[in-house]
């Protein structure tokens, strides 16, 4: 993707986020969106009188049918996480924002049910405009009309929307971007003192990644190295739900004892849904939801990462052939698809303490994890 294009989907993205409108064409219709969570209300009922038909909520099928609106749909269905529009009868009866609530929170399916219309598949701009809500961190639902494509109704210039191309949000064009490496320093660690960070920029303005690198790690050599996603609960608070605090820890220290190794910590907070999105997914877990049907039930896949940031991070440091510190079987194969060579998985478990038990065995049971 040209800079251009990923500068112009990082205003989109922040757009949405401030509450602002974002109007996504496609040369089938165009779709001008607003997120509930984030948009005033007057604004919102402004984008519900644009046109004469009503505006619709857009959520993921799995999310529609907990909310009473379908059919219960099969967890591993992948059907569940595509994109549906259900006409919302009126913006100022509240009743609309029930599915659209995080929590989904109530017995509201009948209030639901009454506050929106027939449900039907999102068309291709609706399904960017969802794309886009999720790279923002914001919850997959959102407010939306239809329009023609290539018009705009002389009520939506109040709005003021950022206008993009839809295309632009096709799956494989928004995630890596280029990197570039932006800043160094030598940073010593309790368990590692021998240890320079390495930040990578990407060239969409998102979030940097940062190289850990442990000792003297020989490029060319098949170096010890550890995809860590961002987990501020895990490895900042030492939060006991998951083990990512353990899992960087230990690497660090593995590799301090080892000669040397590679930590990429990945800004994938969450796993990449976001820390707003993580905590309302331990709310749901907390309400007896494992951690894969919480993020399917915010409307998110199971993961939804994308690790070629990874890949080239480990190229630019001259590091192709990996043994890798994992137990995740998708970030051999990630890896292996962009270029990387995982000579051996190294196991990388750690005993379960009183609180993540379940969270361990949900990710050997549903994600495949190697525990
Ligand atoms: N959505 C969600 N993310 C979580 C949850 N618990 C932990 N995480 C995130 O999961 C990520 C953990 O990723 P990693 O440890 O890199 O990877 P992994 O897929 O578990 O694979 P390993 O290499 O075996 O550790 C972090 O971004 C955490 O914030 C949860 O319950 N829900
Ligand atoms: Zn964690």
């Amino acid at each position: 993707m040209s800079e251009a294009n990923e500068r112009h989907l990082q205003r989109a993205q922040a757009e949405l986020r401030a509450g602002g409108a974002v109007l996504l064409r496609d040369d089938q219709n165009d779709v001008l969106v607003l997120s509930p969570e984030r948009a005033a209300p007057d604004r919102l009922a402004a984008l519900a009188t644009l046109t004469g038909a009503p505006a619709d909520l857009l959520i993921s099928r799995r999310r529609a049918a907990l909310a009473g609106l379908v059919a219960p749909i099969d967890p591993d269905d992948p059907r569940g996480v595509e994109p549906v529009a259900a006409p919302i009868r009126d913006i100022h009866d509240p009743s609309w924002r029930l599915a659209a609530d995080p929590m989904l929170s109530g017995d509201g399916a009948a209030a639901r049910a009454h506050a929106l219309g027939r449900l039907r598949p999102a068309g291709r701009a609706s399904a960017a405009a969802i794309a886009l809500a999720k790279r923002g961190g914001l919850l997959p639902a959102l407010v939306a009309v239809e329009l023609p494509a290539g018009q705009l109704p002389g009520g939506a210039t109040a709005l003021d929307p950022v206008i993009i191309d839809a295309r632009l949000l096709k799956e494989g064009q928004i995630a890596a971007g280029h990197l570039t490496r932006v800043a160094e320093a030598r940073v010593p660690l309790a368990d590692a003192e021998n240890c320079r960070l390495i930040a990578f920029r990407p060239a969409d303005g998102g979030p940097e990644h940062l190289a850990i690198v442990v000792g003297e790690p020989e490029p060319g050599a098949p170096i010890l190295a550890r995809l860590h996603s961002e987990c501020f609960t895990g490895d900042l608070l030492g939060s006991l739900r998951c083990d990512c605090g353990e899992q960087l820890k230990g690497a660090i220290r593995t590799m301090a004892a080892s000669g040397g190794g590679v930590v990429l910590y990945l800004a994938q907070e969450g796993r990449g849904i976001g820390l707003i999105n993580k905590l309302r997914a331990y709310a749901l877990q907390d309400r007896g939801l494992d951690t894969v049907d919480a993020n399917l039930t915010l409307g998110y896949e199971a993961d939804e990462r994308d690790f070629r940031p990874a890949a080239e991070m480990l190229r630019a440091l001259g590091h192709t052939r990996i043994r890798l510190l994992t137990n995740n079987p998708a970030k051999v194969v990630a890896l292996g698809a962009h270029g990387i060579e995982v000579v051996e998985r190294v196991p990388h478990a750690f005993p379960a303490n009183g609180h993540n038990a379940g969270y361990l065995s949900t990710k050997a049971r549903r994600a495949g994890h190697m525990l």
